[in-house]
């Protein structure tokens, strides 16, 4: 599917269906969550970079689902939860009442902190909103995550992968699973991406068969 395509089946799924995109992102982040325990070893330790949307609130419900699972996990939040709005910060808000450890990092030495070789790094950064290459700490963020020799997970797209073409900028996060949600976007098709999105996973987040096959999706 083509990013635009996506972003309507959500706003057609909220406004004409009238599913809570709280619901969808809680399906969405449910099932990233599912994915990454069956990949993960349990024992693994998981740390979640979160951006300014709703990928980042989809980091969030991931969160407090992997808690649930058995995982040790934490967030680093490039935007402090209370500057962000809408779903993402529903759950940014469930997310700190829930007591899962959540630093906010909004500098480089921040996230040279956080960003450590010890956990497994899952991508919440950029996702269908991006515009071009990851401009300032998220281009930091995406240097940094790759310089770690642990394993990492990209929500939705790999930050720095553009979603149509799947011409990855010269900052893109490296990932080795990929769990993106309704369907693989067409960019995944370009050869060039293949680097980024290693193992690609789809997730359902809860829309009506009937919008899937206005789409084409079924
Ligand atoms: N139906 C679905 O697929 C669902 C998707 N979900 C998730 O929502 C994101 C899309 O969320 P959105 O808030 O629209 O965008 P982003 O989270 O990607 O954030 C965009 C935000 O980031 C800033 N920004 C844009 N480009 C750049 C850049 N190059 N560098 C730095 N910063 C940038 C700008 O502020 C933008 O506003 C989707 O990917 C899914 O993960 C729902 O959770 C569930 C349903
Ligand atoms: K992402």
């Amino acid at each position: 599917m083509k990013r635009d395509e996506v972003r309507q089946v959500d706003s057609i799924a909220i406004n004409e269906y009238g599913i809570s995109g709280l619901v969808l992102m809680e399906n969405a982040g449910r099932g990233a969550a599912e994915r990454i325990a069956a990949w993960c070893d349990r024992s693994d330790a998981v740390r979640i970079l979160c951006g300014p949307g709703n990928n980042g609130g989809d980091g969030y419900v991931i969160a407090r689902h992997l808690e649930l699972l058995g995982f040790a996990v934490d967030l680093v939040a490039l935007v402090p939860p209370e500057k962000l709005s809408g779903d993402a910060s529903a759950n940014a808000m469930i997310a700190q009442r829930s007591g899962i450890p959540i630093v906010t990092a909004e500098s480089v030495s921040e996230l040279e902190q956080s960003i450590d070789g010890n956990h497994v790094l899952v991508d919440c950064l950029l996702g269908t909103g991006a515009k071009g290459a990851p401009r300032g700490l998220y281009h930091d963020a995406v240097r940094l995550a790759n310089a770690t020799d642990r394993k990492r997970v990209a929500i939705d797209l790999p930050t720095g992968l553009d979603c149509d073409t799947g011409q990855p900028s010269e900052m893109t996060f490296r990932a080795d699973l990929t769990i993106t949600f309704v369907a693989a976007k067409d960019g995944f098709q370009n050869p060039d991406a293949a680097p980024f999105l290693g193992h690609v996973e789809t997730v359902g987040i809860g829309v009506p068969r009937v919008l899937l096959r206005r789409f084409g999706v079924v």
